[in-house]
């Protein structure tokens, strides 16, 4: 039978399906079982009930900052959001950086419009996965669209798996076990 060679697991769907809240919670089974993992997540901030924006997260060592904002003046624009760099930078990329260095999974949420505004950030991506770790990211339903997305989602080393009400329960554990089970394989 012919080797897999998939280790980086792409999850996407529709917005607001709970692609943030996976691969929290894969890194929470993994951390559990002893698994060390690094990398960035991103997630809304509400302000009276109001989607003024979102965050972003090293997961390894707590590090937030600002990822968009509405009402922002300076930076690249994404609806009525407005892309803050310097923290994408700062923290989400240097989180991936790090995350190849010194941990065995590496988190990427996720790979959007906003995030690639950084040429930076889209070189992390493309280095964590063609690192040796596993890598679970999310990706923005409309990646297609673009040539970057278009370009990560065509390797072969790459399973992509779309979130839906029915499934959203069940995906955390799965892919943490197919992770898991890649990481007993290398150790
Ligand atoms: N399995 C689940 N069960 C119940 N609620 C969930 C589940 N997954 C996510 N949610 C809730 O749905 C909302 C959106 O989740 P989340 O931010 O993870 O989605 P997302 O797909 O990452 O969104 P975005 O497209 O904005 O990045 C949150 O309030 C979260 O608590």
């Amino acid at each position: 039978m012919e080797k897999s060679n998939v280790k980086n697991f792409l999850v996407t769907g529709r917005p607001g399906i709970g692609k943030t809240t996976c691969v929290i919670r894969i890194a929470e089974i993994l951390t559990s079982r002893g698994v060390t993992v690094g990398g960035m997540v991103t997630y809304e901030v509400r302000e009276k009930g109001e989607r003024i924006g979102f965050n972003i997260r090293d997961i390894y060592t707590g590090r937030e900052g600002v990822l968009a904002r509405t009402g922002l003046t300076q930076g690249p624009r994404v609806g009525k959001y407005t892309v803050n760099l310097k923290d994408l930078e700062t923290i989400g990329v240097e989180a991936i950086k790090t995350a190849i260095q010194q941990a065995q999974v590496i988190i990427i949420d996720e790979i959007g419009p906003m995030e690639l505004y950084s040429k930076n950030f889209y070189t992390a991506v493309l280095s964590a996965l063609d690192s040796t770790k596993p890598v679970i990211a999310t990706i923005h339903e409309k990646a297609p669209n673009s040539q970057e997305g278009k370009t990560i989602l065509q390797r072969k080393d790459v399973k992509l798996y779309t979130l839906t009400f029915a499934n959203r329960e069940n995906m955390p554990p799965m892919i943490a076990k197919e992770v898991a089970t890649l990481i007993t394989k290398t150790a």
